[in-house]
């Protein structure tokens, strides 16, 4: 997959299938329009463009607030979803008050029209998409708009799996998603109270602006310099230890390295409680066991 910044100096010399969209998640419903264009691309040998915003559009329409900026995938995942989704290019635009403002006709012509399409996907729900829909007869390209894919008789999206996450139905979340939730972080040191406790705990920074799944104990796999190990981690206050600031740690099963400052990737598969102050170590310590027979036993789906 290539990516492309859009200017003006853009050339593109290939006809297309063009996928419109920011694509938060990359989910089950957006999948569906990857899985229309990877069809089209080969019937009539397109390549398939994906148009798409650094930002998330609703930055430049709506009131600031900083939770706008969380995600539920990084920019470096988003990438990675949209090559394994079979793009051959990935193409960024900026979401302007300028670019908001072009009429359907400078749309076409000033945008879409560089990148030749001979077939438009978008999601049923999309602005643009029903636009070029009532446009079609003019131009040279059909626009095909994928209905909306459900799950237990509601729409799958990025809102939705947003509030499963934040309400900790990691597993509901990954079902939506048809991949696990993911978050990379730093490696950094924390109090060094892990390993008397016989778990040892990668304390991880996330730098990403993206959504932490809700405080408490969760099944994880984690990527470790390309393996993927079981383990188990915790997301909130140290309670038991009057710990003031929340945190994010991991303790890998069968694994005793040093490993600050490395990135690891954590997935999260399901919780399995919520985060209790203890009346000291040796009752978290017996509850800890007992999450480790939990979370091993687990079965991804
Ligand atoms: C699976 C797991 C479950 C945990 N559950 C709790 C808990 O219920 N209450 C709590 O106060 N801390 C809990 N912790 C966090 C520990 O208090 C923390 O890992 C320990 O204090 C080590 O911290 P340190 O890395 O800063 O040294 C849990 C940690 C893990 C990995
Ligand atoms: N099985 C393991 N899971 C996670 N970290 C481990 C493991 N074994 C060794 N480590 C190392 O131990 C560190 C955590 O030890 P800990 O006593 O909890 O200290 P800290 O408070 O600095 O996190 C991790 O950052 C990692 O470098």
């Amino acid at each position: 997959m290539e990516i492309l910044e859009f200017d003006d100096n853009l050339k593109f010399d290939h006809e297309s299938v063009l996928v419109l969209g920011y694509f938060d998640g990359l989910h089950r419903g957006h999948q569906a329009l990857f899985n229309e264009a990877r069809k089209v691309a080969k019937v009539l040998n397109l390549k398939i463009v994906v148009l798409t915003f650094p930002e998330k559009p609703s930055l430049t329409f709506e009131k600031f607030e900083p939770e706008m900026l969380l995600k539920l995938t990084s920019d470096k995942k988003r990438a990675e979803l949209f090559a394994e989704n079979g793009v051959d290019y990935l193409v960024f635009k900026n979401m302007t008050s300028a670019f908001a403002k072009l009429t359907r006709t400078e749309f076409s012509q000033q945008i879409l029209s560089r990148f030749h399409p001979k077939v438009i996907i978008t999601g049923f729900d999309h602005k643009t998409g029903s636009d070029m829909k009532q446009m079609e007869s003019t131009e040279a390209f059909r626009v095909i708009q994928i209905p909306q894919v459900s799950e237990d008789d509601e729409k799958i999206s990025s809102t939705r799996i947003r509030k499963e996450i934040e309400a900790g139905h990691v597993k509901k979340a990954n079902q939506l998603l048809g991949y696990s939730y993911e978050t990379t972080g730093l490696v950094v040191h924390g109090y060094a109270r892990g390993r008397q406790l016989g778990y040892p705990t990668a304390n991880l920074v996330i730098k990403d602006y993206i959504r932490i799944p809700s405080a408490g104990v969760y099944v994880v796999d984690v990527l470790i310099q390309g393996e993927r190990h079981r383990g188990f981690a915790s997301i909130g206050y140290n309670e038991t230890f009057n710990v003031k600031e929340k945190t994010i740690e991991v303790h890998v099963f069968d694994f005793d390295l040093d490993i600050y400052g490395e990135n690891l990737t954590v997935y999260w598969l399901d919780k399995i409680r919520d985060m209790v102050k203890f009346n000291g170590m040796d009752e978290l310590i017996k509850q800890m066991k007992d999450d480790e027979i939990v979370a091993r036993k687990f079965t991804v789906e």
